[in-house]
């Protein structure tokens, strides 16, 4: 077990240390990824050039709002944690062909600005080698002590209409997943993925106690509810350009990439354009996907 699976603190012990001794900004190796670290007054966050992925953010003084596993598979598969980005399709595309949930969390990106104020940053993203034949997606990250903001843009460039699917596959850190809610989902309807992709309907506010696998269909601000010893963290998970809320927990079976102490310790939920709401973009058209995380 790793300190960070004891301690229960979100982030691995090895990039706390780091972000410990980041006065500013600093790049460093993790895990054999590029990592970019802030720790500013306002708060600190972690970048992973693999896959454009954050791992941290967290406002000055306050605990975690992402949750990092501290036991990632080896280069070149994807980190578990953070904010992954799904892309250009999530889940498994239609023809079967292809990883899970897309090649932009594998994928090498690079920070083409990162504009850093006395009170936040913004940083902007794009692959280093192009994704997919037409379309182009790239990333702008607002993050201060206040918010995090997250957009995954994508461009079409070619001349043929494409559709695609996606999600900001967000892992929040939490004090223990089955006792939370999510509040804004009561009367939305829902494939569940534990349950052959049937439909069903949320009587009332989502409560996690177990494993959890499902697609809502909506596109409603959420409030993630996470009971804690020191009080509630109630955290506003508010999304643009997405009619599709994935909620996933995986129970009491841990992936082989997370520690069996930090299990309880995350909960995803994910703004998506999924199967219910796939995007058809057409010759120079832009579609925007964002998720706004604010403490309440
Ligand atoms: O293990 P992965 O590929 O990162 O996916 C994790 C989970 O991602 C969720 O979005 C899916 O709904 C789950 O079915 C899946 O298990």
């Amino acid at each position: 077990m790793t300190a960070s699976a004891a301690s229960g603190q979100a982030l691995p012990s090895a990039l706390a240390t780091l972000l410990a001794a980041t006065n500013g900004r600093h790049e460093a190796e993790w895990e054999g990824r590029s990592v970019v670290l802030i720790n500013q007054a306002w708060g600190s966050l972690i970048l992973s050039l693999q896959g454009a992925q954050l791992l941290h953010f967290a406002p000055h003084g306050q605990a975690p709002w992402l949750w990092t596993s501290s036991v990632p598979k080896p280069v070149p598969a994807a980190i578990r944690g953070g904010i992954p980005l799904c892309w250009p399709w999530f889940a498994d595309r239609e023809d079967g062909q292809g990883p899970a949930h897309g090649y932009a969390r594998t994928a090498n990106w690079r920070l083409d600005a990162c504009e850093e104020e006395a009170e936040g940053v913004e940083l902007h993203l794009s692959p280093v080698e192009a994704l997919d034949p037409q379309l182009s997606p790239r990333v702008v990250i607002q993050a201060n002590a206040q918010r995090l903001r997250i957009e995954l843009i994508t461009e079409h460039r070619g001349d043929t209409p494409v559709k695609f699917t996606q999600a900001l596959h967000s892992y929040f850190a939490v004090a223990n997943a089955h006792t939370c809610r999510v509040e804004g989902l009561a009367g939305a309807t829902y494939l569940d993925k534990l349950r052959g992709m049937r439909e069903f309907e949320q009587a009332g506010e989502l409560a996690i106690r177990g494993e959890l696998d499902r697609i809502y269909h909506s596109n409603r601000s959420l409030v993630l509810v996470d009971p804690r010893t020191n009080g509630e963290r109630r955290l506003s998970i508010a999304k643009e350009g997405s009619d599709s809320s994935v909620i996933w927990h995986p129970g009491d079976k841990p992936p082989g990439d997370v520690a069996e102490a930090e299990l309880l310790e995350f909960l995803c939920v994910e703004a998506a354009c999924t199967r219910l709401d796939p995007i058809w973009l057409a010759p120079g058209g832009q579609h925007l996907l964002a998720q706004q995380i604010t403490l309440l």
